[in-house]
């Protein structure tokens, strides 16, 4: 599908969907005058009043679109000083074994590439909260999680260049950066993880999930806490625990500012550990602060190209490719008579 052709991103990344902590507002920034004019109100409803107030949003916005420029450029620099410095501490952990997977798992994925293997069938396997197509299955072993939170508290306390997962998470790893991506997290996609969401995503190319951006987020009594509102730059997301010891931090998903109402119209959902939730990336959700210890999980961003070439999904425009640096965000130059038959042969599995 996408092979031999680079991956790409869209422009938008430069412009949209910027994180404007103080208010935790998600904000589109072209220029001043379009940021008064779309999201002048929203700001002010969240307290920002003053035109000091305005400059200091105004000056927290530019240094992340700032930070954006230099992010691709950085981030490769980080990698090979990671790759040249870095002692690893476990490094068997960076080569996916089948012993780092739960039976259970590899029990799914057994069925899953069975040849009658049918949705149905898989979810006898695993758990369906509600009707929003999230799912709980079991992932790794216990002791997979352990030694690999070990070896990424390792990495923390290290001396070497650290990169952030996002804008809204201060502590946590970049796996391409520790390079973990060939190893471990394509293969766990590729092998593993596609037999499954075909099955449960065939419509948003669940079967040609043909990248992704993996990290562990962390959150802990003197670090962050939670994670606001958004929704994830993917297209399928799998978030699995891997520990500590910690009490609340749920995760939530649909629109917690709006309740209470009558009917709940978002529906909080428990980690497990070593477990794992596979979601739709664009179904907005969040994590309730944790209230004592530490919260290690691992979030898998997969992409289709066939899918997202069609539509951005953070712009949710028909994507305006720039070049990028390893599988940038998921995007690839779709050919005029190759893009139909990408996404029947998603759509159609
Ligand atoms: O903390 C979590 O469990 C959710 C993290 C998440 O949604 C994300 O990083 O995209
Ligand atoms: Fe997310």
């Amino acid at each position: 599908m996408s092979a031999g052709r680079p991956f790409l991103a869209c422009a938008c990344f430069f412009s949209d969907n910027v994180f404007v902590e103080r208010y935790g507002l998600h904000v589109r920034y072209r220029d001043e005058g379009q940021l008064r004019r779309d999201h002048g109100r929203a700001l002010r409803e969240r307290g920002c009043r003053s035109e000091e107030e305005f400059r200091a949003a105004l000056r927290e916005i530019e240094a992340e679109v700032q930070r954006r420029k230099q992010l691709t450029h950085q981030s490769v620099e980080r990698k090979a000083i990671i790759s040249k410095c870095y002692k690893r501490k476990h490094p068997e952990v960076y080569i996916l074994q089948d012993s780092f997977l739960a039976p259970d798992f590899l029990e799914i994925v057994r069925y899953c590439t069975s040849p009658d293997a049918h949705l149905h069938g898989l979810l006898r396997y695993i758990k369906s909260f509600s009707d929003k197509r999230i799912y709980r299955l079991p992932v790794f072993t216990e002791e997979f999680c352990q030694a690999f939170v070990d070896e990424l508290e390792n990495f923390e306390q290290s001396d070497m260049p650290k990169g952030r997962p996002n804008t809204m998470n201060n502590y946590g790893v970049l796996l391409n950066e520790l390079g973990m991506d060939e190893t471990f997290i394509t293969p766990l996609r590729e092998k593993y993880l596609q037999p499954i969401t075909a099955l449960l995503y065939p419509d948003l190319g669940g079967a040609c999930l043909d990248s992704h951006k993996a990290f562990v987020v962390k959150y802990s009594l003197h670090e962050d806490l939670d994670l606001s509102s958004h929704y994830d730059n993917a297209e399928v997301t799998l978030n699995v625990s891997l520990g500590k010891d910690f009490t609340e931090g749920n995760l939530y998903f649909g629109d917690f500012s709006q309740d209470p109402t009558p009917v709940p119209k978002y529906i909080e959902i428990e980690h497990v550990g070593a477990q794992g939730l596979l979601h739709r990336g664009g179904q907005i959700h969040g994590a309730l602060p944790i209230a004592s210890g530490e919260r290690w999980n691992l979030i898998i961003w997969m992409r289709s190209s066939a899918i997202r070439n069609q539509l951005c999904p953070m712009c949710n425009k028909k994507p305006e490719l720039v070049e990028a640096e390893g599988f940038g965000d998921g995007f690839t130059e779709t050919l005029e008579d190759d893009a139909p038959e990408t996404v029947n042969l998603c759509s159609l599995w």
